[in-house]
């Protein structure tokens, strides 16, 4: 129920994506079905800019143009994923790992559009631990950063980023106030992003709970 409710959640972006356009690519695996379907539009497209390694073999695999970002000044739509979503469009992203090039990405296009099977949509972001992407010296003092602020930071064990960095990933921190959050964390120095796409969120959230489709815009 939950890959088919993705994979509709995943096609239905496609309505968004206009011919002659770089198209703005996440990571997870509801953007694996997104990519996927993204083939069948690849002679209509100029190509792609890519949050991942993953998305990036994934996206060439099918035939599709991936771009460094930094030759591409125009992006209209941004794809991806969330961990959990709110009514105001904010999520928790970063389960994946690829959080902050998914950030610098989701700054650049003019519309975010997140897919999501339902499941992910709750009233109050938080329950999802908040990833945090750390330079690995500085681990330590950010973890003592986090406590203070009443977070129960844990390292993602044998994992690093496409970045070279380890994740922090966050319990039980009070996220009532997702943009101030989302600030004071990235002020913390040390870390390189958090996971919260508060500032930004999404302008368009597609999501699916396998038979019908709601959007949040
Ligand atoms: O780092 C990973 C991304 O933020 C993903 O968009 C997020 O984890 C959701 O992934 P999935 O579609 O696999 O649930």
């Amino acid at each position: 129920m939950s890959d088919h409710a993705k994979k509709m959640a995943a096609e239905a972006a496609l309505e968004y994506i206009k011919p002659g356009t770089v198209v703005g690519v996440g990571t997870g695996s509801t953007v694996n079905y997104f990519i996927d379907a993204l083939a069948s539009m690849k002679h209509d497209i100029d190509g792609a800019v890519s949050s991942s390694k993953a998305s990036t073999e994934r996206l060439k695999q099918h035939g599709i143009a991936v771009f460094d970002l930094n030759g591409v000044s125009e992006l209209p739509v941004y794809v991806d994923g969330a961990d959990e979503i709110n009514r105001h469009r904010q999520m928790i992203k970063g389960g994946g790992g690829a959080l902050t090039r998914e950030k610098i990405i989701a700054a650049v296009a003019d519309r975010f559009i997140c897919i999501a099977d339902k499941s992910k949509l709750v009233t109050a972001l938080g329950d999802f631990p908040l990833p945090v992407e750390v330079i690995p010296m500085a681990r330590s003092y950010v973890a003592r950063q986090l406590v203070k602020l009443g977070g129960d930071p844990v390292l993602r064990d044998d994992f690093v980023t496409d970045n070279g960095n380890v994740i922090l990933d966050v319990y039980n921190l009070n996220i009532g106030r997702p943009i101030e959050l989302e600030e004071k964390l990235n002020q913390i120095t040390g870390v390189v992003t958090n996971g919260l796409f508060a500032s930004r969120g999404a302008d368009i959230a597609l999501l699916s709970d396998g038979q019908t489709l709601t959007t949040l815009d």
